[in-house]
């Protein structure tokens, strides 16, 4: 029992393992300050002009990788996991005192995110385990798109049966799409009422959605439709999505008492908002929408607690509310917790998930080091905030972490006409001008990866934050189906953290003394995503290409110096695969995941570093990309049989093509040299581990000389990107051999 006489509503364990981890890391350690010692004590001879650059980069290459392992490991050092006793929040507190929440879904595009997919998202939030009345969900469309709007109308008129039935049948997850997708097999045929609801709920979700579907195909709303609700009418004065008014719609008024559901029980409050746009304002992409919902939201239900997904985030768990609360609310340490964020899952993961996008050591291991560290940076979705901290509130001893409770007048004067127009105003461009939005208020802009940098001030004005990954997943995502989609998102990462790394944000500054430093090196080992590139790319091209040219840049097999190398490189690989398979992966998954990380670091990485040097130098502007969330049903096909997706020419594919063939004409060279020699196994013992390192390059790049010389299906590399890598490969084999 805590000292205020209350029991804890949530308790938190140390990770298992934590004994062996610690000796492993400091073994591998001293491995690599053997490494750094040999390339010291061994430097080739002065003659040796060319071997002794090699050197020199294959040094630095490895002090980069030692000083990364070191932040990998700060982040491993003490990860801490949570679980919660709901049990003891609903006997602390009768439904009528539960604080409010308001969650906030972001789409931006009808076309990258269908209408019914973002729906789903929708019904499945207003359907969470928890008073209707205390729950109102704003959709924020930075798309302006009629379609969407019309979505949300069918929504809400799906939501009076969809709730109830939730209720009823305990349904999860609370997408009707998932759940009926799910259950396609198991219509429950013992009890013949209830199987006939469920037809008839079913039914009519699907007549939605052709409905919907339709009306995306002719791509204009029928006359007949506009007529059904006045909100149409405003887009008579969209002149295009990026110049327009704001348009806010209250679409299920919770305060009114004739909004109910079938059973005549209330339903949560509904509001479609797409905040005004104009050429002249930029809108600073996602911080800008969520900055524009937390203030239409203050006037519109004003609940302390605020939930933000992306709109492919498809609740999973109705109890996700109820859990962070546990957090918020607990009496000794909920004060100072300013926001509880849940993992990010996909529920479109292949087996042996081949672009790694589950991200699974992260998702499952580093984020709870990073709590152990001093709490979780935000990552943008799947995320209940104080409203106050988000708002920019400062952490104080005396901060009680009360709220107003709501004002349950349901039948409030103000008609949600009144409402719409004060609250669209909050929405209006010219509102944040000469204001702290942006900056000290709301999400941070001018990144764009907005979340991290606004986690981090929150976490720097003294404020914790929560890691919850329970069993059952909270939000289920939609990842990407094809490689140059991934790619893409994770240059956008890589390139908005590493712009926060070089900005006055840089954790080492801006938290110096504010957050603890194993955190601040937490941040590091993200930020620093996009420096991997250099000593990677040099890893994955120098010692091939001395193969070639005969230059020794490794310890021979024979001399003693090899075990630290062949230390430091197997212990790394078990440590990566054990903590894979540790967090449910198959070891094929493993090896996909190594795959992505060298792609990621030789493509998107590059292409984010030299993008930030050029933004820093004022060449250059960052953007948001957005991720699409479909895919025509060959590449889906593809996708579901795990084959590499490449097929649009882009420069991303010919630095990895060009990289494999690059490797594959050493790895030949090499074993022509060994074959031709009069003593093979004195070319073996000499150039053994730059062979090995050439060869794993050439398994690891099997996909991609697959799609560039095998494949005949559209998915395949282009024939230019082609032509161009290969002639980039010869060069480069021929400069080494002559
Ligand atoms: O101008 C914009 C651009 C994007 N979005 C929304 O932002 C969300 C995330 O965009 P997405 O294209 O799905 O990017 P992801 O890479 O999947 O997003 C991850 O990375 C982002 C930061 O780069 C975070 O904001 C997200 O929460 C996190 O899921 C989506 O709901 C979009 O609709 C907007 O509302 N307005
Ligand atoms: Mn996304």
């Amino acid at each position: 029992m805590g000292s205020n006489g209350y029991l804890p509503l949530f308790e938190t364990r140390l990770a298992n393992g934590l004994l062996l981890f610690r000796p492993y890391a400091a073994s591998v350690f001293i491995a690599i300050c053997f490494i750094f010692f040999y390339r010291l004590s061994c430097f080739p001879a002065q003659h040796a002009k060319t071997q002794g650059l090699a050197w020199i980069g294959m040094f630095l290459s490895e002090l980069w990788f030692g000083f990364y392992f070191s932040i990998t490991v700060v982040v491993r050092w003490n990860p801490v996991f949570h679980s919660t006793f709901k049990n003891r929040l609903s006997s602390r507190y009768v439904e009528e005192a539960l604080p409010g929440v308001d969650i906030f879904v972001c789409t931006a595009d009808p076309v990258l995110e269908p209408p019914t997919m973002v729906i789903n998202t929708v019904l499945s939030v207003m359907a969470y385990d928890y008073p209707p009345e205390k729950l109102s969900v704003y959709l924020s469309d930075d798309g302006c798109s009629d379609l969407t709007f019309y979505a949300l109308l069918e929504a809400a008129r799906f939501s009076q049966i969809w709730l109830p039935f939730c209720r009823k049948l305990k349904v999860e997850p609370r997408s009707p799409e998932i759940y009926f997708r799910n259950t396609a097999d198991s219509v429950p045929a013992d009890d013949s009422a209830m199987a006939q609801e469920w037809l008839l709920v079913k039914k009519s979700y699907e007549d939605m959605k052709m409905r919907i579907e339709g009306i995306a195909k002719i791509g204009k709303i029928p006359a007949d439709i506009r007529k059904e609700h006045k909100g149409f009418r405003e887009w008579h004065f969209v002149s295009s999505r990026h110049d327009h008014q704001s348009i806010l719609q209250i679409l299920i008024d919770g305060r009114d008492p004739a909004a109910m559901d079938i059973e005549g029980k209330p339903l949560p409050t509904l509001v479609y908002l797409a905040r005004e746009k104009r050429p002249r304002y930029h809108h600073n992409f996602k911080a800008g929408a969520l900055n524009a919902l937390i203030r239409v939201s203050s006037s519109i239900s004003d609940a302390p607690f605020i939930l933000n997904v992306d709109c492919d985030m498809r609740s999973s768990n109705s109890e996700a509310i109820r859990d962070a609360l546990c957090f918020f609310l607990d009496e000794e340490k909920g004060r100072e917790i300013a926001y509880v964020q849940y993992p990010q899952s996909f529920d479109n993961i292949t087996k042996n998930d081949v672009y790694g996008n589950c991200l699974r050591v992260i998702m499952e291991l580093e984020l709870a080091g990073f709590d152990g560290n001093g709490g979780p940076c935000y990552i943008g979705t799947g995320c209940f905030h104080r409203r106050d901290t988000l708002c920019g509130m400062k952490y104080r001893k005396d901060f009680k972490g009360e709220w107003k409770p709501m004002e349950n007048d349901r039948n409030t004067k103000q008609s949600a006409s009144v409402l719409e127009q004060k609250s669209k105003a909050l929405a209006s461009c010219s509102f944040e001008e000469n204001t702290q939005w942006g900056m000290e208020m709301g999400l941070k802009y001018g990144s764009s990866v907005e979340d991290i940098l606004t986690g981090l001030s929150i976490q720097c004005r003294g404020w914790r934050s929560i890691y919850f990954n329970p069993e059952r997943k909270a939000f289920l995502g939609v990842a990407p189906k094809t490689l140059l989609q991934y790619l893409i998102q994770h240059k956008r990462w890589s390139e908005g953290d590493f712009q926060i790394f070089l900005s006055r944000y840089c954790p080492l500054i801006y938290g110096h003394k504010r957050i603890p430093l194993k955190l601040q090196l937490s941040y590091c080992n993200n930020l620093l995503w996009a420096v991997n590139c250099l000593a990677t790319l040099y890893y994955v091209t120098v010692p091939s290409l001395c193969l070639v040219k005969g230059i020794l840049v490794f310890p021979k097999m024979s001399c003693p110096w090899v075990l630290s190398f062949a230390y430091a490189m197997i212990a790394g690989c078990m440590q990566s695969l054990g903590e894979f398979v540790c967090c449910g992966g198959t070891i094929r998954g493993w090896l996909n995941e190594q795959r992505m990380w060298m792609f990621k670091r030789t493509t998107s990485y590059l292409l984010a570093f030299s993008d930030t040097i050029l933004t820093l130098s004022g060449l250059s502007k960052s953007t948001f990309v957005i991720t699409e969330k479909v895919a025509d049903e060959e590449i889906s096909r593809r996708y579901e049989q795990e084959v590499m997706e490449f097929g649009t020419p882009s420069v991303m594919f010919t630095i990895l093509a060009t990289l494999a063939q690059l490797n594959l004409f050493s790895c030949v060279l090499g074993i022509r040299k060994v074959v031709t020699d009069d003593v093979p196994i004195k070319i073996l013992d000499q150039f053994g581990l730059q062979m090995i390192l050439c060869s794993v390059l050439v398994f690891m790049n099997l996909p991609i000389y697959r799609g560039l010389f095998f494949r005949k299906d559209s998915g395949k590399m282009p024939s230019s990107v082609t032509y161009q890598s290969i002639v980039y490969a010869v060069l480069a084999c021929t400069i080494a051999m002559y």
